[in-house]
């Protein structure tokens, strides 16, 4: 029931009201550009595309942001905002929060180098959000091969669509206490990969928690295949990145990538269309936000 022409009629500029935003964010920072294609798979992991995701928690409402995977983490938020105030001048009160995830994830992908696709519209904004859901929803970094399908699969997405999306990890930066475990008691990741991460991630849990580390060691800021080329050398980051590469099911799929950018391109472009129509809301449901942190 989404359809990628769905405000031609209602907010013909939309594309072009939203991009500039996103492009002025990235040359401010160009890690924006993976924090807005992280914040789209968050929200659409967690009852389905519905803007879930960006509500604050209130006095009287506990949203998601104070899940594990979020807390600390998750960002652009103000972005988000942004956008939502360029859209409402041009469109008052038509287009959702949580199309503008959507769209707001795919020019980040163009912006940094990565493919582009026609995106599908019409998703409606949830009056509701689940902080139990997103902890349970989103995989942890410590989840292995079969845990990872299986969340996947249950969400109508692939194995395939899992090693696809998970190429998102050719961008942006992870906290030390995501890969801390990783560097110091795993055995299968390059030796010298793991000195040079620890330097900056010391051992001792509670100490410089929040350090960064590129997912990407090469390009981080350049959507392109290197994510897949780290995997067969042993250099991903997460214990899940490297579980993509380990001797298991999914090994025959990074390699196709790790050989070529266009199959890699075509199967993250099907991941995102796909990973865009979990659950939405449409026709009646739900609501188009006015702000895209609160409800009406
Ligand atoms: C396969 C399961 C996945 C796991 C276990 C996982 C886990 C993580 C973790 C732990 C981080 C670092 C967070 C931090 O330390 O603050 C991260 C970052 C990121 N993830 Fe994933 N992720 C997965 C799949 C995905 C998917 C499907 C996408 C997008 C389609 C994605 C996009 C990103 C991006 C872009 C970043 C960097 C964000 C930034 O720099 O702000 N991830 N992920
Ligand atoms: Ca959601
Ligand atoms: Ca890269």
């Amino acid at each position: 029931q989404l359809s990628t022409s769905f405000y031609s009629k209602s907010c013909p500029n939309l594309f072009s009201t939203i991009k500039p935003v996103v492009q002025s964010a990235i040359n401010k920072e160009k890690r924006m550009g993976a924090s807005l294609v992280r914040l789209f798979f968050h929200d659409c992991f967690v009852n389905g595309c519905d803007g879930s995701v960006l509500l604050d928690d209130t006095s009287s409402f506990t949203g998601e942001k104070t899940a594990l995977p979020n807390r600390n983490s998750a960002r652009g938020f103000e972005v988000i905002d942004s956008i939502k105030s360029a859209v409402e001048k041009a469109c008052p009160g038509v287009v959702s929060c949580a199309d503008i995830l959507a769209v707001a994830a795919r020019d980040s992908t163009v912006i940094l180098g990565g493919p582009t696709w026609n995106v599908k519209l019409g998703r409606r904004d949830a009056r509701t959000a689940s902080l139990s859901a997103a902890n349970n929803g989103i995989p942890p970094p410590t989840s292995n091969l079969n845990q990872l399908i299986s969340r996947f699969n249950a969400l109508g997405l692939s194995t395939r669509d899992l090693v696809a999306l998970t190429g998102s990890h050719t961008i942006g930066q992870a906290r030390c206490t995501s890969f801390r475990a990783r560097i110091y008691n795993e055995t299968n990741i390059d030796n010298s990969f793991a000195q040079t991460r620890r330097s900056n991630c010391p051992r001792t849990n509670g100490t410089g928690d929040n350090n960064l580390a590129p997912l990407d060691l090469q390009t981080p800021t350049s959507f392109d295949n290197n994510y897949f080329k780290n995997l067969l050398n042993q250099k991903g980051l997460l214990h899940s990145d490297q579980q993509l590469f380990n001797g298991g099911s999914t090994d025959s799929i990074v390699r196709t990538y790790s050989n070529g950018q266009s199959t890699f391109f075509s199967d993250f472009v099907a991941g995102m269309i796909k990973m865009g129509d979990i659950s939405p809301l449409t026709g009646s449901q739900g609501e188009i936000r006015k702000n895209c942190r609160r409800m009406n």
